[in-house]
């Protein structure tokens, strides 16, 4: 069995755990998060800060996953660490459903009960939550989170580092922009812009980043 390091000891990092357990490929070797202030083992697994995980990370055949709930988060940790996506677990619980020709990039987690179906395409470190429904030929970039209970009809494309709430619905063919949010429960029947957060029925943007890590509201 491979060895894995997990970046991210949170609620987000227990869940993801469990789905490792589950599908039963991986043994944990360790937990790496900046909330330890020094490292010690538990029951053989090393604790301690990322930085201190390097030394199982010199095993060429240690994989690593960032259990890591927000987008930007993930991806910055991603960069800080500087591993390339090969070096990323695929952790698909055993419940979960994938149609013919899906596939799924290094990082990317899929919780029990999701559904992907046929032809869908994820990308690196995307987060396909519980219950959610990615339908036919989904393009996903990568860094994207599908909440629970979320779904998106057939030949949905969505961008890197968006989004998708709580039970939100998006109707087929749409393109939902890169780093935007869904907010809980909306329903997209319109394209949704890059960099945005859209809320309701019909979902609407409520407000944009004009520059990066900068919203600027800007009612719709
Ligand atoms: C396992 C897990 O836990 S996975 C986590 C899943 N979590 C989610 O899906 C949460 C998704 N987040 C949301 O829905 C948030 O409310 C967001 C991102 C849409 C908005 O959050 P913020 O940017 O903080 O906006 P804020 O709370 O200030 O609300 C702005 C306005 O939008 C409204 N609004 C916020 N969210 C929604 C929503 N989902 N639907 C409708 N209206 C909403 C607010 O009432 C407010 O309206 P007002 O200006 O008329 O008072």
């Amino acid at each position: 069995m491979k060895k894995l390091v997990l970046i991210g000891g949170g609620g987000h990092g227990k869940v993801v755990l469990d789905v490792m357990r589950a599908q039963g490929d991986y043994e944990l070797a360790g937990i790496g998060d900046d909330k330890y202030t020094h490292s010690f083992r538990q029951d053989g697994i090393l604790h301690g800060p990322v930085a201190d995980m390097a030394e199982l990370l010199q095993d060429d055949d240690c994989r690593l996953f960032i259990a890591i709930g927000s987008n930007r988060t993930r991806r910055a940790v991603m960069e800080r660490l500087g591993y390339p996506e090969s070096r990323y677990a695929v952790l698909i619980h055993p419940r979960a459903t994938l149609g013919s020709g899906v596939t799924i990039g290094g990082g990317s987690v899929v919780m029990p009960g999701a559904v992907i179906n046929h032809g869908a395409r994820i990308g690196a470190q995307c987060i396909i939550n519980t219950g959610a429904i990615v339908e036919h030929e989904n393009a996903l970039g990568s860094f994207v989170h599908i909440s629970p209970s979320a779904a998106l009809a057939g030949d949905v494309t969505v961008g890197d580092g968006t989004h998708i709430g709580l039970g939100a619905k998006v109707i087929e063919g749409l393109t939902i922009g890169s780093w935007s949010t869904l907010g809980a429960g909306a329903v997209a029947i319109d394209d949704i812009p890059a960099q945005c957060t859209a809320v309701g029925v019909p979902a609407k943007p409520i407000k944009f980043a004009d520059q990066p890590g900068q919203l600027a509201q800007r009612r719709a």
